[in-house]
């Protein structure tokens, strides 16, 4: 796996000019004409098609090849001048996510690591290098995640002169992240996963946001923010960065920041480590959950999340069986030819919900909302009355519904509803894992091999880890509903029994 990254990062890497304020012309080669909103495709992200005709030398270092570690010393050694306390972690080659941070000493469990000055945390706050375009923007109501998009990308361009320089080149040129991934790699290689809706939807939100930036604001101001650097290539990168890298600081108010030095550390679903800001010593810390020998990789953990949204934002899935917090969401629906239809989609509409929706499985099992929609779907039009306070437990989980009797009939229908949607599922993982996710058109380049190779095993990866929580749910509902099957065909025969006693 790491072989073929390798080859396959190399292949891919975005060119950026080396004159960003000139040289080139205003819709140049690697400026693609930007899709609207509405009609926002998903198809920026190979490498050769928009920017081809930057000259050999054209491309400035925004970021690096990760495998390199030469950026990375440079960046430890500026921020060490600039106040980072002695570590006891060093950057090195790792084996789980390339580039990392390894253990120099011997590291006790429930240590303190890191202390990242706030001075060295890029934020909300941080200064602009270019003062006139942070002007311009904190003029304007911009969120958070576009404003400190456009901040990376503005001192990005002016690099040298920017206070942030060694550590923009010392990010990845490319970071990993389905924001990458070209709408026919989305639809062959994550056709089985409902992770393909969600990285369509992220990458039109993210042309969206650029668009609306370039509308409202940068069009007005063309002499600040060029479209030859602030360009939805650009916000494909600097996206990619913050979903990859912003970590959210509870104890900054939930804060968002960058933290160089800290974003180096790689992830484990087996670590309780957590990044925070950490009042008594003024910095950004995590504190170990086990020890660590020097030579050893120290890991933090993420968030709690699923190995999809792992790939989405991240671009790895962890190894198999090693992420407790796996789900995959299953997709349910009302059945178009129920007699209540209407009702039915009436009732979630009015609590957020709609048909299909999903709900997220685990290994431990499903939620209550799943079984408060199934039992909408299934009631019958008698149970019209109770549509309502259905859709509510659905959308809520609390379930106010009392399982009355009427609840109770419909159990054995609840459970094969669920069960159906997952065999559904199922089929399709099947589909495509037995299928190889082979692709439309031959691949035209050794690089291109290399990429298709690597998004092949990244989907089949989490297509296997998906469709193994499909199977343990399929096992559970066979086994819950034949024992149900079984103790009511016991009970009607011990009925039987009594009836014959009474003959
Ligand atoms: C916050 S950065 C960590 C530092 C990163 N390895 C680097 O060299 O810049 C997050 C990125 O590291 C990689 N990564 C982190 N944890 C990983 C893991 N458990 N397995 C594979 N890659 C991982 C992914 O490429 C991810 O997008």
């Amino acid at each position: 796996m790491a072989e073929v990254s390798r080859s396959f990062r190399s292949s891919l890497l975005p060119q950026f000019p080396r004159n960003l304020r000139g040289s080139l012309s205003r819709r140049s080669a690697f400026s693609p004409v930007l899709p609207r909103r509405s009609s926002a495709r998903c198809s920026l992200s190979t490498a050769s098609s928009s920017r081809a005709g930057i000259s050999e030398g054209g491309a400035i270092s925004w970021g690096c090849e990760i495998e390199s570690l030469e950026n990375a010393e440079e960046l430890q050694r500026w921020l060490t001048e600039s106040g980072l306390p002695p570590q006891k972690m060093g950057i090195d080659r790792v084996e789980v996510g390339e580039r990392g941070l390894v253990a120099l000493k011997n590291i006790r469990k429930g240590e303190k690591l890191l202390f990242v000055p706030p001075s060295l945390v890029i934020t909300s706050d941080s200064e602009w290098s270019s003062k006139e375009a942070g002007d311009v923007l904190r003029k304007y109501p911009v969120p958070d995640w576009p404003y400190l998009a456009t901040y990376l990308i503005s001192e990005a361009s002016v690099m040298g002169s920017s206070r942030w320089s060694r550590y923009i080149s010392a990010l990845p040129r490319q970071p990993y992240s389905l924001l990458y991934w070209t709408r026919s790699e989305l639809d062959t290689f994550l056709v089985a996963s409902p992770i393909r809706e969600r990285a369509i939807e992220r990458i039109n939100d993210v042309i969206g946001t650029y668009n609306d930036l370039r509308d409202r604001i940068f069009s007005k101001y063309p002499n600040l923010f060029p479209e030859e650097v602030f360009n939805i290539e650009t916000f494909l990168w600097s996206f990619g960065i913050l979903f990859s890298r912003l970590v959210r600081l509870p104890s900054m108010d939930g804060k968002l920041a960058l933290v160089p030095w800290a974003d180096m550390l790689n992830h484990s679903s087996e670590v309780e480590a957590f990044l925070d800001y950490d009042k008594s010593s003024q910095g950004i810390v995590f504190t170990t959950d086990r020890a660590y020998q020097p030579g050893e990789q120290v890991f933090i953990s993420y968030g709690k999340r699923s190995n999809g949204e792992l790939l989405l934002s991240y671009g790895f899935v962890p190894k198999e069986g090693s992420n407790p917090n796996d789900s995959v969401d299953l997709l349910v629906s009302l059945n178009k030819s129920d007699k209540c239809y209407k009702e039915k989609l009436e009732a979630l509409k009015k609590h957020g919900l709609s048909t299909p929706q999903r709900f997220p499985l685990q290994v431990t099992g499903w939620p209550s909302e799943l079984m408060a929609y199934a039992y909408l779907a299934v009631s019958p039009p008698s149970m019209g009355r109770q549509f309502e306070e259905m859709a509510a437990a659905a959308a809520s989980g609390e379930s106010s519904f009392k399982k009355g009797i009427s609840y109770q009939e419909l159990e054995e229908s609840v459970l094969q509803f669920i069960l159906d949607s997952c065999e559904s599922s199922i089929s399709k993982y099947n589909k495509f894992l037995q299928g190889g996710g082979s692709v439309d058109s031959p691949p035209a380049s050794p690089g291109q091999v290399n990429r298709k190779l690597l998004l092949k095993q990244l989907a089949s990866d989490l297509c296997t880890s998906e469709q193994r929580i499909l199977f343990r749910t399929q096992y559970i509902l066979r086994r819950r509903l034949r024992d149900m099957r079984t103790g009511g065909l016991r009970a009607l025969g011990l009925f039987n029994g009594i009836r014959n006693i009474f003959k």
